[in-house]
């Protein structure tokens, strides 16, 4: 994928600099050390390889830069979070595209969901499926209060199957019981409902989505970082070991699932029933 870097605004300091791709634009703050990384892949996020390429390039600098401690995820689209996987990267293309494909998004769930970072999913619309497995890596989720934001993992509504590392994620956040029965049933999330069961970790009204975020930042910033990431790393690592240990039979799954006839019928076909919604 080609990344194009925007170019830093004018401002009056680091902390007044934007710095960031195309698709991932990043307000960085020195002075606090945290960073606002914003997706812009219009219309709904969803998530190309170029756009998880970008986000990956882009988490890895803040990583690697001592300065930043804390980064909130957000979305610069209005009214979605991310719709997910892109549905066009895993229909109609050559084993060989949807290999590359999967390695991306396995690369990005394992830089997320071990990231030395605190991460603060602030959740500003919909996020569904990828969307809301991306808000699953993160340390703390605050979902906007509008119903039509809904959340979850809806894989099968698709007539396609989270893999187990996915399903991994959302047992280790709300237990194994609600996970069978929202994944099974591809449960959507109303806010209030996502916060009952565990999914987020507070709803607010739409316009405090950011500065709830900053404010819950600060606290888990005032941790020291040492303790912090050893504690994460000790409820996380088993998790991302079970697809380390296996992550090219998780490629050869996944293309051979998602090159079945049936699958990409089940796909093109909910690809149809989103663009016939519009007219
Ligand atoms: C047993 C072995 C198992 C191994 C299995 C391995 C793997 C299989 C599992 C793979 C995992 C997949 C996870 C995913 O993330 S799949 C994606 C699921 N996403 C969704 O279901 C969301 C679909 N989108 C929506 O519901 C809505 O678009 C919305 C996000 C709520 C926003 O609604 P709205 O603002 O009304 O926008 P539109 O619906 O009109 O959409 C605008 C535009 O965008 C296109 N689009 C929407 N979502 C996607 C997408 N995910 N990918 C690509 N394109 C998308 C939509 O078609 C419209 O296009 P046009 O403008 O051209 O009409």
């Amino acid at each position: 994928a080609t990344i194009r870097r925007t170019e830093p605004t004018a401002g009056s300091g680091d902390s007044a600099r934007r710095f960031g791709t195309q698709r991932v634009l990043v307000e960085p703050d020195a002075a606090s050390g945290v960073a606002v990384m914003k997706f812009k892949n219009p219309p709904v996020n969803s998530l190309s390889l170029e756009l998880l390429t970008e986000f990956i390039i882009s988490l890895e600098k803040l990583e690697n830069d001592k300065t930043f401690r804390g980064v909130i995820l957000t979305s610069d689209c209005p009214r979605v979070f991310s719709a997910g996987l892109d549905l066009t990267e895993m229909c109609g293309k050559n084993p060989a595209h949807y290999a590359e494909y999967w390695k991306a998004v396995q690369e990005l769930w394992l830089r997320l969901y071990l990231s030395n970072l605190v991460l603060i999913a602030a959740i500003n619309g919909a996020c569904p499926a990828g969307g809301c497995l991306i808000s699953l890596t993160c340390d703390y989720r605050i979902l906007a209060d509008n119903p039509k934001y809904l959340i979850g993992l809806n894989e099968t509504l698709l007539g396609i199957v989270a893999p187990f590392w996915f399903k991994d994620t959302l047992v280790n956040t709300i237990g194994h019981r609600a996970s069978e029965q929202a994944l099974q049933l591809g449960l959507l999330f109303l806010p209030a409902e996502a916060l009952q069961v565990g999914l987020v970790d507070q709803v607010v009204p739409e316009d405090q989505v950011l500065s709830t975020a900053l404010s819950v930042m600060a606290r888990w910033m005032a941790i020291p970082d040492h303790a912090r990431q050893l504690t994460k790393n000790m409820m996380r690592k088993t998790t991302v070991d079970r697809l380390v240990k296996q992550r090219d039979a998780d490629i050869q799954n996944f293309v051979s699932f998602i090159s079945r006839d049936s699958i990409q019928k089940s796909l093109q076909m909910y690809l149809e029933k989103l663009k016939q919604k519009k007219g």
